[in-house]
């Protein structure tokens, strides 16, 4: 029999967040229903500051269990159980529970809350009463009344009995969409989809930009890409990939612009298509993986040059850590695998071997203006192909935690 009846979960952030609490439980709903779009039966039930997942189906609740906690918004939530209001089959139920758990020397007490007077036992004897059942079926357990590690939270209401255990950690956050759409540049690197996955967690819905340079760059560079959008696409909302043709460019670069400064001119048509392309698909800034001092393009000169093409917010989360953190959280959000293949992205490609740290913005600007880059920069965005993910609908949390 399926003991499990709901799942409680709880909002944390956003119980704080005043008049705009109910935008953002409106928003981590319709996150929790595409999130559930493949499982059956599930009903939400919203209220002011928690959210109950209810179904009858117990492959549908063992799955949620498994996807809510990569789903932003969430502080914490809890598997809860139900049985009838008879002493002997919430007896049955408390040790089913606690048998689940590991149990090895960890503390224990119960709490009931009985809302139903006519029960038989008062708070304290069925406290007792469970407790001991419990203990002699879990000999592992001690007693203890404050800060235990398990709290058998007991409702004995006048239709059921609840009960719930675990408080499991939610992924925390904001859901995703309630902070608006940002462009994300992805490269084939480490870090652009760690900055990625660190927006999506404040609630920034994501669009991808990638240049890619044929035949340069090869079909496997590119499938790597679609890969982390893949991956990126799993922590809740779909990512849709705009793929940019940027060998031209790059060969137009090769040819006008002095090598020592080809690199800022390379990032600066980037960001100029980044840009329109943001602002076609409504995105409000443009997010990138840069981290201060990580390369010759990543100096504040270099950045100054570069951002000059554009006063769209360019959001830098990952500017002041260093690689060794971001390679860490590339592994928890399991991007790093797929950023470590090993194909040329279009910009190792073109690398000069000694790029300027502190290019002159009037120099670069100079050296461009001998060129119509701005309708090479409007036929590449015309020639762009454009992928939605996730493309495998079955399972999208399939390996995530
Ligand atoms: N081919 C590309 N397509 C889209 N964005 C790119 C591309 N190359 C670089 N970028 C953007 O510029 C940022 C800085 O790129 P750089 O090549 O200096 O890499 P990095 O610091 O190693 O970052 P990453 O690991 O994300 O490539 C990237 O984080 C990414 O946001």
């Amino acid at each position: 029999m399926n003991k499990w009846k709901e799942i409680l979960i709880r909002y944390g952030e956003l119980s704080t967040k005043g008049r705009n609490r109910h935008s953002f439980t409106g928003r981590l709903r319709d996150n929790l229903r595409y999130a559930f779009t493949d499982l059956e039966s599930v009903k939400i039930i919203t209220e002011r500051d928690r959210m109950f997942l209810q179904t009858e189906n117990e492959s549908t609740m063992a799955e949620m269990i498994k996807r809510l906690p990569s789903i932003f918004g969430i502080q914490s939530f809890s598997p809860v159980a139900s049985c009838p209001v008879n002493l002997d089959e919430m007896k049955e139920l408390a040790h089913q529970i606690i048998s689940e758990l590991d149990t090895m020397d960890r503390t224990f007490k119960v709490t009931v809350k009985r809302s139903n007077k006519n029960f038989e036992l008062d708070t304290n004897e069925t406290q007792y009463a469970i407790g001991s059942h419990v203990l002699r079926n879990n000999p592992n357990l001690n007693v203890k009344m404050k800060n235990p590690d398990i709290n058998l939270r007991i409702e004995i209401r006048s239709d059921a009995v609840y009960m719930m255990a675990e408080i499991i950690p939610g992924a925390g956050g904001m859901p995703i969409g309630s902070n608006g759409k940002s462009l994300l540049m992805l490269s084939g690197g480490i870090d652009s989809p760690v900055a990625g996955y660190q927006l999506l967690k404040r609630g920034v819905r994501l669009d991808a930009i990638h240049f890619y340079s044929p035949p340069y760059t090869s079909e496997q560079s590119l499938e790597k890409v679609k890969d982390l959008a893949e991956q990126l696409s799993r922590f809740g909302a779909s990512v849709k990939l705009h793929v940019i043709p940027f060998t031209a460019i790059q060969e137009e670069i090769q040819r006008q612009i002095p090598t020592n400064v080809s690199m800022t001119t390379t990032r600066r048509m980037m960001l100029k298509i980044a840009d329109k392309v943001r602002e076609e698909t409504k995105a409000l800034a443009i997010i990138t993986g840069e981290s201060l001092g990580q390369v010759a393009s990543q100096t504040l000169e270099s950045l100054t040059a570069i951002n000059e093409v554009t006063s769209t917010p360019i959001l830098r989360p990952l500017i002041s850590h260093d690689k060794l953190e971001i390679i860490e959280m590339a592994k928890e959000i399991k991007t790093y695998d797929i950023s470590i293949r090993p194909f040329d992205d279009c910009c190792t490609i073109f690398s000069p071997s000694s790029p300027k740290t502190k290019p002159k913005l009037e120099k670069v600007m100079f050296y461009e203006s001998f060129t119509g880059f701005d309708e090479m920069v409007d036929q590449a965005i015309a020639n762009r192909e454009v992928h939605v993910f996730p493309k495998k609908k079955e399972d999208p949390f399939k390996d995530l935690f």
